[in-house]
């Protein structure tokens, strides 16, 4: 009998992590100091955890963080205000707004004023483009922990079917210009997507980001296939739980993504690498 591959994001971000600290220590040799500025507005419990996670993983790592919070009444003119000052602060290598943002702020419009070169999440439309022009400059950090993790356990997406669940402007959209990049045969579905079932069962590499608890069971795949599940919910118990229902996908997969500790360690790792990056330049 086979063993499933379990794809240990939190193993993969320590070692990039490492990397990293190596990369940071001989630009602080060169004596910059690459710093990453976050900007966090309003209250939003998790955003807050996340956030509070980034300044510990940047920290760890050797990267100056500036924190910015501001209030949930904050207006779009306060943030473009502050995002026009770090864009020309030359010791601020990256810059990023933590979505979601407050309903007053149209986020398309924050992302959009970022300046390029220092857009860390990949979100501003030029830095899209580039990605859907297969020249990416900066790429979106989960699909790009996704990549990376992948990459790390020799899976080959070339030729593959990959069928990713979910179309957001954060994953869907992205992994799947990835995807195609690395000559995988890239199908998206989505909420509207009609049978939607019998397609992911025909999925080599299945990408699941549509935001409902243990959506994807056993029936929904074929066996053998690469599962990577980049959601985030709470069950009624109250336990972390993707979108994938990990005990009953797990022992048909060939390899599959635990929830915690799969992409979403990830994310942060390669939000630091990109950070690093654009202080190398
Ligand atoms: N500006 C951005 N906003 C958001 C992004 C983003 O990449 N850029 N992604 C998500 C949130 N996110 C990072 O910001 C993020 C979410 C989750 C994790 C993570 O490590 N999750 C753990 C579990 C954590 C828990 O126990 O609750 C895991 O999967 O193991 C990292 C980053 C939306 N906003
Ligand atoms: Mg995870």
């Amino acid at each position: 009998m086979m063993m499933t591959e379990i794809l240990d994001g939190r193993a993969l971000s320590h070692k990039i992590r490492q990397q990293l600290k190596q990369r940071t220590a001989r630009l602080r040799e060169r004596g910059i100091v690459p710093a990453l500025a976050v900007i966090l507005v309003g209250t939003d419990s998790a955003s807050q955890i996340y956030v509070r996670n980034k300044h510990r993983a940047a920290a760890e790592v050797g990267l100056a963080t500036h924190d910015f919070k501001l209030p949930e009444t904050t207006t779009e003119e306060e943030l473009l205000a502050l995002i026009a000052k770090l864009n020309v602060d030359p010791s601020i290598h990256g810059i990023l707004v933590q979505l979601p943002l407050p309903p007053q702020i149209d986020s398309a419009k924050i992302t959009a004023e970022i300046d390029p070169s220092k857009d860390v999440d990949g979100f501003h439309p030029l830095n899209v483009g580039q990605l859907f022009l297969n020249n990416p400059q900066s790429l979106p950090c989960t699909p790009h922990g996704i990549m990376r993790l992948l990459a790390e356990h020799q899976i080959d997406v070339a030729g593959k079917h990959a069928v990713v669940v979910g179309r957001s402007n954060i994953v869907g959209r992205p992994i799947a210009a990835l995807l195609l990049n690395a000559d995988a045969t890239v199908t998206v579905t989505h909420s509207k997507t009609a049978n939607l079932r019998e397609l992911t069962r025909q999925a080599d590499i299945l990408i699941v980001a549509i935001g409902r608890a243990e959506f994807i069971k056993a029936a929904d795949v074929k066996p053998g296939v690469v599962v990577v599940d980049v959601g985030m919910n709470r069950n009624a118990a109250g336990k972390l739980v993707g979108d994938v229902d990990f005990t009953e996908v797990e022992p048909i997969a060939e390899a599959i993504t635990p929830v915690p500790g799969g992409v979403g360690p990830m994310t942060i790792a390669l939000l630091l690498e990109q950070t690093v990056k654009f202080a190398e330049r």
